[in-house]
């Protein structure tokens, strides 16, 4: 697990994946890990990283790595604020933001995680046709998002706001998430898209 990185200094990540020329995919607040390691283990040709903030949750997903040995995961205890020092401009093929912290007050709106600032440092960390994949189960944040992005210039691919309901092929192709779950379970509907940046002038 990588604790608290040096945000002035480059991680090198062909020291931490055994092939660094595969895929690469984030998950930004990852919680206890049910979703990024579920995705490890059903992508082994990829390689993906945990980011979260908080060091228990960190280490829940760090012991499901170990016993499920997913090399192909990596852990970060660290603030999705520093994401763009973390990794190389155009490395990342996906970005995923799941149950994102909902910050309801507009006092905090700088927090929430589709705020644009954080925009900006995805799409530097994305490569060009990279994708950001969104759900919560939140209608404020997911309207919040869907204006954000779309100031941003962002273009949808896909949008849904009743995910567990969608064509059969897209719902056996979800990874419930921890809180997903959760709310899932209580009968909540669960928003979702998926959208990509323009491309960006280096
Ligand atoms: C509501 S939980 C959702 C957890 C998990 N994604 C799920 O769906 O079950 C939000 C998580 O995001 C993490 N988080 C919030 N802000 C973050 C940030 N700036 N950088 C990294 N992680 C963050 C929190 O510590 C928390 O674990």
């Amino acid at each position: 697990m990588i604790q608290d990185p040096d945000p002035s200094k480059v991680i090198d990540w062909s020291e931490r994946f055994a092939d660094i020329s595969r895929p690469l995919e984030i998950e930004v607040g990852s919680g206890k890990g049910r979703f990024i390691t579920t995705l490890a283990e059903r992508y082994p040709e990829k390689n993906f990283v945990a980011l979260e903030l908080q060091t228990t949750a960190a280490g829940i997903i760090l012991r499901t790595k170990l016993e499920k040995k997913l090399d192909n995961l990596q852990i970060m205890r660290a603030d999705a604020a520093d994401i763009d020092a973390f990794f190389a401009v155009n490395s990342a093929d996906k970005i995923y933001l799941n149950f994102s912290d909902p910050w309801p007050k507009s006092r905090h709106e700088k927090r929430r995680l589709t705020y644009k600032s954080f925009l900006q440092k995805y799409q530097t960390v994305l490569k060009d046709n990279g994708l950001l994949e969104f759900k919560t189960d939140n209608s404020g944040l997911f309207a919040y998002s869907l204006k954000s992005l779309n100031n941003f210039g962002m273009q949808f691919d896909f949008v849904s706001v009743d995910l567990h309901h969608e064509a059969d092929e897209i719902v056996e192709q979800n990874i419930e998430t921890e809180y997903e779950h959760k709310f899932a379970s209580k009968g909540n509907p669960i928003y979702a898209l998926h959208a990509k940046f323009q491309t960006k002038d280096l």
